[in-house]
């Protein structure tokens, strides 16, 4: 859909659009209600600041959809097949990488209670567990606003990718 239809589309079109890219309630509508753009600059630059901040349970209900890094979203809904391509860069041949990747993420999930989010898009399996062995010597403190960072920058790149084709 082109930033045009975005703007005419009836409500629920662009509610539909908007889900599978952050999953919070509150930013679908206030999207929503702010159409029509000027341009698709202006619209990103809403949808961050839409995104910023979080509320605690805004943050979880929006993780639940994010499946683990390095395990391969199953389905043909629009999350999965965007979550299918950001993570293409993560490389799951290699078994050691994997293997990696595995452990990070049941170690953070038993550090943090929560999968362990990154913007994966545009990032190799080593960038990415670079990443995961450095946050997990955050405490949850420090790890908040950087997950709440990675989860803007999947909305607005998934919104960006949504409005483009
Ligand atoms: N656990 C995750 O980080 N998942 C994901 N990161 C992305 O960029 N897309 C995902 O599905």
């Amino acid at each position: 859909m082109l930033l045009e239809q975005f703007n005419a589309a009836p409500a629920r079109e662009a509610r539909e659009l908007l889900k599978p890219c952050l999953d919070v309630p509150r930013w679908i509508e206030e999207i929503t209600a702010a159409r029509p753009f000027a341009s698709l600059d202006a619209l990103l630059a809403t949808a961050r600041g839409a995104a910023d901040p979080f509320t605690p349970a805004e943050l979880e209900g929006a993780l639940s959809h994010h499946p683990r890094i390095g395990e391969k979203a199953s389905g043909k809904s629009a999350e999965a097949s965007m979550s299918r391509n950001e993570q293409s860069g993560v490389d799951q041949r290699d078994p050691e990488t994997v293997a990696a990747l595995a452990e990070g993420n049941r170690a953070y999930e038993e550090k943090f209670g929560r999968v362990f989010l990154i913007r994966a898009a545009g990032r190799s399996a080593n960038e990415v567990l670079t990443a995961l062995q450095e946050r997990l010597g955050h405490t949850p403190e420090q790890e908040e606003p950087v997950v709440a960072e990675q989860l803007r920058e999947i909305a607005v790149l998934r919104l960006e990718q949504s409005l483009t084709r």
